[in-house]
């Protein structure tokens, strides 16, 4: 596949842009893979491990002759990396970023940049709950979704090569419109990433108040929570604070079942547990059916868990 962008520059090497670099790398999709990082001790480390072909010590140095600026920053931060790289952009780029919530990053990016460069945004679904310029590694996209994001009038030269990029690096696209992907992945991570918050609260708190074991004995599903629950908290603050609406609208509706729920187990409504469980079973068998569950052990084979 020939690259389809000459320079690539990323900003704020973390565990995604660390990633993208490794990745982008290997697969020889860039002529040059420059990267910035806030911090002086960030950029040493990134230096040291040699993360990218060139590690820049300003903004508008990485962004300078880069055909494609990716914004790997938390999503609070967007705004003002975009206001200070906007005058620094090369006519004709193409600015995405990999925030996870897209409708609040379009509205603070988009002002900052100038009419000739291309905004597309995106959003890979993977991620692991480590962060910083170490916990990069370059298979963290393979057989995972990246969703594109492009606003009204993007243009579709730009907009494809973007997807030609996240391919050659092992993603599935699909595009998305903006508030439609803030429902979903208020659906399918941000409540739960809050869930898994408050559980690993509540059985901390548990074990203050007996100094039993509820931590060493956790079963598999509870480990999850806390590995979910050792999420950067930088992140995961300016995602709730940036899609407030559709989260507190799943979070309602979880509420309200968790209700129902607490009150059948309280009445004894054994009819009522059981529907409920017999309707959530059969929504993972219908997953892993449709093949969509590719991490599934027993994924392609059919097996009924
Ligand atoms: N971690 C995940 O699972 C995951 C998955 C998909 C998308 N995302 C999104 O990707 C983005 C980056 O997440 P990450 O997991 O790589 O985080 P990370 O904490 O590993 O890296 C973020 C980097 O940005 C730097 N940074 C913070 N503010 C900055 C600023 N103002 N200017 C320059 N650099 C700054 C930090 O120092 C850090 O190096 C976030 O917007 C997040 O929502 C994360
Ligand atoms: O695997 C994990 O650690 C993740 O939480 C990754 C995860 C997710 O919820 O699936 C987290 C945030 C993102 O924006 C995308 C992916």
């Amino acid at each position: 596949m020939s690259a389809p962008y000459n320079r690539v520059a990323l900003i704020g090497l973390g565990l995604i842009a660390g990633s993208m670099a490794l990745a982008i790398r290997r697969a020889g999709l860039a002529g040059e893979v420059t990267g910035f990082a806030r911090s002086a001790e960030t950029r040493d480390v990134a230096r040291e491990i040699g993360l990218c072909d060139r590690i820049c010590d300003s903004l508008a140095e990485v962004v300078e002759g880069a055909d494609l600026v990716v914004l790997c920053v938390p999503v609070g931060a967007m705004e003002g990396v975009a206001r200070e790289i906007g005058p620094h952009l090369k006519p004709g780029a193409t600015v995405s970023d990999v925030g996870s919530v897209k409708r609040a990053v379009i509205e603070a990016v988009g002002p900052h940049l100038p009419d000739a460069v291309h905004f597309v945004p995106a959003h890979p679904l993977a991620g692991t709950e480590h962060s910083g310029p170490r916990s990069g590694f370059a298979e963290l996209f393979e057989g995972r979704w990246t969703l594109i994001v492009p606003p009204e009038g993007a243009d579709e030269d730009a907009v494809q090569r973007l997807e030609t990029l996240w391919q050659g690096i092992g993603a599935h696209t699909d595009r998305m419109e903006a508030d439609h992907h803030d429902l979903v992945l208020a659906v399918t991570s941000h409540a739960p990433h809050l869930i898994a918050y408050t559980m690993v609260g509540v059985a901390d708190d548990l074990r203050r108040v007996t100094d039993s074991e509820v931590i060493k004995y956790s079963a598999a599903g509870f480990r999850d929570f806390t590995r979910i629950a050792a999420s950067d908290p930088t992140m995961w603050r300016d995602v709730f604070l940036n899609n407030r609406d559709a989260t507190l609208e799943i979070l309602g509706r979880f509420t309200e079942e968790l209700f129902a729920l607490q009150r059948a187990i309280r009445t004894g409504d054994g009819d009522h547990l059981h529907a409920y469980f017999t309707r959530t079973r059969a929504i993972r068998r219908g997953i892993i059916e449709a093949g969509q569950d590719t991490d599934a052990p027993d994924f392609g084979r059919g097996k009924k868990t």
